[in-house]
């Protein structure tokens, strides 16, 4: 089933030169892959497909819906992204602030939501960290509280940008037995990533970005 859908888009962030050339697009729920050299337009063609940008031309639809009209809050009940730099997705004072934040505006049940909130922080060995200072996590604690926030949010398809840069072995492994359970759970990942062995261990599809162009994909 085919989730985000770019038809012929261009982005650029200068006049008259584009980073993202004509590209079209299909991304189902598996678990896709983005790979390319530095500066190919990954990142690019990842905030594209998640509304943060919007193309020049062309259009990205997600579940047939044309994003172009769209608010960034309502493409982010559907998809949910990752910043490179979790400090970007990181603005309250402590772990709990930050997860709380995320629940408020899910505005569900008290008990359901502590309770999910609760296990997706021991999923990533955050709970002992609740009342801590954000700005006093390290690199990798960061990185886990952002994918843990946006987890909670609930999104059908995540799109994460270098999920595992600052991880140890142990907490890739994690993240790896993360994404295998909630493919489970038929929510789709798009892991833009220059970490080959994570990619090849995780992804059902690899797509190769070049100067703006896919110009290669294993589907
Ligand atoms: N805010 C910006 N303003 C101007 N140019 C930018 C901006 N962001 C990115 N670029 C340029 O766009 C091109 C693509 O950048 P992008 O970050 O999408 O590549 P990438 O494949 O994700 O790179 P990397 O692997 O280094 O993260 C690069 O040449 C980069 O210098």
């Amino acid at each position: 089933m085919t989730i985000i859908r770019a038809d012929n888009i261009y982005y650029g962030y200068k006049k008259n030169s584009s980073i993202i050339k004509g590209l079209s697009l299909e991304i189902d729920n598996n678990i896709t892959a983005l790979i390319g050299e530095n500066g190919s337009g990954k990142t690019t063609l990842g905030k594209l497909l998640c509304g943060i940008f919007k193309p020049t031309q062309g259009t990205v639809y997600i579940n047939n819906e044309p994003t172009n009209n769209m608010s960034l809050g309502e493409i982010g009940k559907t998809i949910g992204y990752l910043f490179q730099n979790p400090n970007r997705q990181i603005f309250a004072l402590t772990v709990k602030e930050q997860m709380l934040f995320v629940d408020q505006i899910m505005d569900k049940d008290d008990i359901e939501s502590k309770t999910r909130m609760e296990n997706i922080l021991n999923y990533f060995d955050l709970h002992e960290k609740l009342n801590e200072y954000t700005y006093r996590l390290s690199q990798g604690e960061k990185q886990r509280l952002a994918l843990a926030s946006i987890i909670l949010s609930n999104p059908r398809y995540l799109i994460l940008d270098e999920p595992t840069t600052g991880l140890d072995i142990i907490r890739k492994q994690r993240l790896a037995d993360y994404i295998k359970d909630i493919k489970v759970e038929d929510i789709g990942i798009l892991i833009i990533s220059h970490d080959m062995e994570f990619v090849n261990e995780n992804a059902d599809r690899i797509i190769t970005l070049s100067k703006g162009e896919i110009i290669h994909d294993t589907k």
